[in-house]
């Protein structure tokens, strides 16, 4: 399929999309909807403009693939002038996903997928596969879907055609406004892993809107909290507004528990784990014993020949045993290198003594994580982007 990227239409690779100085007055309005934005939004990048309702989320998202002209301001894609381009041709270049799909009822789903590589004069051949692939690529059977109408698909259904149709004509450039808000939150939840795993591969250039900050917290590389008349409040990666919101507007938005997002950005793998005294299954009790030492409270684990942990135990539970197979509690419970930090704090809030094991791929013990070492990391995260805020308002003034 890589070869038919090559010779499609668009060059399927994200491109930059910048706004300078972009405005909106509507007809009649009193005040523009969008006053003077300037963004920059990076090729390949998912940027998630979040605000409250009628901040001009829409209405900044539209005037790129000019759904809606600016009134001012200056527009480009890959370096190109959008207001110097056919608007028709620009939105075939441009795939665009909307709340409710936005389907066409009256036509099956392949059709509705078919459209835009149509219009662009893709042939019969061409576009019938391609129409397959993308259905695949959004976890659709074609032979199910394919001659289906959008009325005879769910919500969550329709909508995984729509991102299909979106993508259809392998555009660089991916408009999403609030595809998954009228769907329940376990299938949104699957709808943005979906969405996930295919920008990875794909790479484009996603400019999605939604209210939920803890979407765009899940999707977006970059944040944009917008104001009125989509005045940027904010404009950072997700665990940067986190730590530090620019104010407190921003702050509401990014709303409780702020800090326990963040978990949700980290990795295991980024944080220095712990260790603690281990003796192998076959070894005498009194090894370990002698490891922990007299330390109140103090725990080891047992590990089995290969190195995998198999139990807990304090030094009193090792010296009342006559093998180490038996002593303490088994370990319940492991997290990987891969592991956000939310997942480790659970493991760690379970278990006993508030310690959570860290194994690699082959199940093996790597060391611990332990709450002291999470609440450190929060603490430090905030620091470091509170040095960032002052660094930038210092090259400001
Ligand atoms: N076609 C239109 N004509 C006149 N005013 C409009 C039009 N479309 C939007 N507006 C106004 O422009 C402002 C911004 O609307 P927009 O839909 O862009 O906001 P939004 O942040 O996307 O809101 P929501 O989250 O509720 O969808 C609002 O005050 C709205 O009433």
């Amino acid at each position: 399929m890589a070869e038919e990227d090559k010779t499609g239409p668009t060059s399927g690779h994200g491109v930059e999309i910048k706004l300078e100085e972009v405005s909106k007055r509507y007809p009649g309005a009193k005040q523009p909807a969008v006053e003077s934005v300037t963004m920059t939004i990076p090729a390949g990048e998912t940027v998630c403009l979040v605000g409250p309702s009628g901040s001009g989320k829409t209405t900044t998202m539209r005037m790129i693939n000019r759904l809606i002209e600016p009134s001012s301001g200056k527009i480009s894609i890959g370096g190109q002038d959008v207001l110097g381009l056919d608007p028709d041709e620009l939105r075939r270049e441009i795939g665009y996903s909307i709340q409710q799909a936005g389907l066409f009822p009256h036509m099956t789903v392949g059709e509705n997928v078919g459209l835009v590589p149509g219009l662009v004069g893709w042939d019969k051949k061409r576009t019938s596969e391609r129409i397959d692939e993308m259905l695949e690529l959004v976890n659709l059977d074609p032979a199910i879907y394919r001659d289906r109408f959008p009325r005879q698909l769910s919500g969550g259904q329709q909508q995984r055609v729509g991102v299909a149709r979106a993508l259809a004509a392998n555009p660089p450039v991916l408009l999403m406004d609030e595809p998954f808000g009228a769907v329940d939150p376990i299938t949104r939840g699957v709808l943005q892993d979906e969405l996930m795993r295919l920008q990875a591969d794909l790479g484009k250039t996603i400019v999605f809107v939604t209210h939920d900050f803890d979407e765009a917290v899940k999707l977006g590389d970059r944040i944009a909290v917008l104001g009125e008349r989509s005045k940027i409040l904010q404009y950072d990666a997700p665990d940067a507004i986190l730590a530090n919101p620019a104010d407190d507007t921003v702050a509401g938005f990014v709303g409780a528990g702020a800090a326990l997002k963040q978990l949700t950005l980290r990795r295991v793998r980024e944080i220095e784990t712990g260790d603690v005294p281990t003796a192998k299954v076959g070894d005498a009790p009194s090894v370990l014993v002698e490891k922990l030492g007299t330390r109140r409270g103090a725990i080891g684990l047992v590990l089995d020949e290969r190195n995998r942990p198999l139990r807990w135990a304090t030094a009193r539970e090792a010296g009342s045993v006559s093998d180490l197979s038996r002593a303490g509690r088994p370990v319940e419970d492991s997290v990987s290198p891969a592991s956000t930090l939310q997942d480790a704090l659970e493991a760690i809030l379970t278990d006993d003594d508030g310690v959570a094991v860290v194994t690699g791929s082959r199940g093996q013990y790597e060391g611990v994580v332990d709450i002291d070492t999470v609440m450190n990391t929060i603490k430090s995260l905030q620091e470091e982007h509170s040095d960032d805020a002052d660094t930038a308002a210092g090259d400001a003034s």
